[in-house]
């Protein structure tokens, strides 16, 4: 079988995460293609490297002296070789491409975070470097153009038997460097796994799987041993930042599974993710909690609205106008809720309001800010009736004030407006009373 491991930032921020990588691909020979990203942080309060490559960037923009950012990067690189006694030229490299930063694409600048952390690993691992500008072709709008990518990786394969890849950047056919959004190392090792068939994309992160809600907001949290592609996508869409996002529909459409597993804990189980998850008799009624902050609800208000054919079309228009995503729709009967991300509007909100008054006359307009969304989602909501009203039940009990409510289509998530201030607490209060009471009583009765 084919396994194709991707290594995050984490996994490879220093030499000693290089040596545990090292130990986990020698004991599987499965484990023979390699993606990874860039040096992530080594510790809190660290910087991640890409990070550092954007800020090289931004000095460049204002015509700001980068030297001493880059000399920081460099010696990030030099102490990893350094400590694990590898040959690459570091020095040598890094000041050819120091030496003329400035005339290079702000693409290209931060790629060489994973192309030099890629090196490193490549020699450190015995095994080939294929620069993913070789092999990941973009088209211009920025999609990936598979059937290409396809041939190159096949080919590549078929030449070298098994190769390190860098994650996160690729090319078009005329050799523009093109970046994934954040994260895309994830989409680079769905990619490779897709063109390689492969029997399990596995993702090397610093926790034990997806957790049921995000360590930094509940202590040690469960973690999620099986979880549907749906579910995964609502989590990490709504902040779950272990996987990216777009990660998933590469190696969905083709049937193979991702597996997170954690690179300081290899034995640990991890979490698979699947189109199915297999139904057990007693099985978790929430599979996880994610959220985020700073989004903002305006809500319109009309008598018989609902008979007016068109209105709520129209008022999305006036957000498509100013190249505003929306991203929810709660609706009542004769009003209904327009959620966008408070970052997305917080130079045009009042114009915004007045074009809406002016289009859709209204009989009331009112816009609610600092909000926070949480998604609480479980593929076994649907069949159990009653969840949101005990959900409701214990925020109220807790005096949480709910702003809003919406539940996806498929009803796997019911998704929850708070205020800012009350969001790491009803994150806290439905993980207690929802995930960590069902695990506890689900061990007592096993
Ligand atoms: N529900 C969740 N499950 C697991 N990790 C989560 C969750 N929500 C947020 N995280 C955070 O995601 C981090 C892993 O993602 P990331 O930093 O991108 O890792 P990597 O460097 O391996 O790519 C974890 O350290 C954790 O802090
Ligand atoms: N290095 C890139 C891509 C990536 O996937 O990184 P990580 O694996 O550390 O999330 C970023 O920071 O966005």
């Amino acid at each position: 079988m084919i396994k194709v491991s991707k290594f995050g930032g984490s996994s490879v921020a220093e030499a000693s995460q290089f040596k545990k990588v090292k130990s986990i691909v020698k004991a599987d020979p499965d484990r023979r293609f390699i993606v990874v990203s860039a040096a992530g942080k080594r510790f809190s309060g660290d910087n991640k490297l890409t990070d550092l490559l954007l800020l090289v960037n931004a000095h460049i923009e204002y015509h700001v002296d980068c030297t001493s950012l880059l000399k920081t990067i460099e010696q990030r690189f030099v102490d990893i070789r350094d400590e694990l006694g590898l040959k690459y030229p570091i020095e040598e490299k890094f000041e050819e491409f120091s030496s003329v930063v400035s005339s290079l694409s702000p693409e290209y600048i931060v790629s060489r975070g994973e192309w030099f952390t890629g090196q490193l690993m490549a020699e450190y691992l015995g095994i080939p470097f294929v620069d993913a500008a070789d092999v990941i072709v973009f088209h211009h709008d920025g999609t990936v153009d598979m059937e290409r990518t396809a041939t190159h990786v096949k080919d590549a394969a078929a030449r070298l038997g098994g190769f390190l890849l860098p994650g996160f950047y690729g090319s078009t056919v005329d050799g523009t460097l093109k970046l994934f959004q954040r994260g895309g190392g994830d989409i680079t090792g769905a990619i490779l796994a897709r063109c390689l068939d492969a029997g399990v994309y596995e993702n090397w992160t610093d926790v034990s799987g997806f957790l049921a809600a995000d360590p930094r907001i509940v202590d040690n949290p469960r973690s999620i041993h099986r979880i549907t592609f749906d579910e995964m996508r609502e989590l990490s869409y709504m902040g779950a930042s272990v996987l990216q996002e777009e990660a998933i529909f590469p190696v969905r459409e083709v049937g193979i599974p991702i597996q997170i597993k954690n690179t300081n804990d290899p034995s640990a189980q991890g979490t698979v993710i699947r189109e199915t998850a297999t139904e057990h008799e007693r099985e978790h009624l929430i599979t996880g909690i994610a959220g985020k902050k700073d989004f903002m609800a305006i809500h319109v208000q009309k008598a018989h609205m609902s008979n007016s054919v068109g209105f709520v079309r129209r008022a999305l228009s006036v957000f498509e106008r100013y190249g505003v995503s929306v991203e929810h729709i709660p609706t009542g009967v004769d009003s209904f809720g327009i959620v966008v991300n408070g970052a997305d509007v917080k130079d045009t909100i009042y114009s915004i309001v007045n074009d809406l008054r002016q289009e859709l006359k209204p009989d009331s307009i009112n816009v609610i800010d600092s909000l926070a969304l949480i998604s609480v989602v479980g593929r076994n909501m649907s069949r159990r009736a009653g969840t949101s009203g005990r959900i409701f039940g214990v925020l109220g009990e807790a005096g949480i004030n709910i702003r809003m409510i919406t539940q996806s289509s498929q009803e796997i998530s019911i998704i929850l407006g708070v205020n800012n201030s009350d969001f790491a607490r009803a994150i806290k209060v439905i993980y207690d009373n929802f995930v960590e009471s069902e695990y506890v009583s689900l061990d007592e009765k096993n």
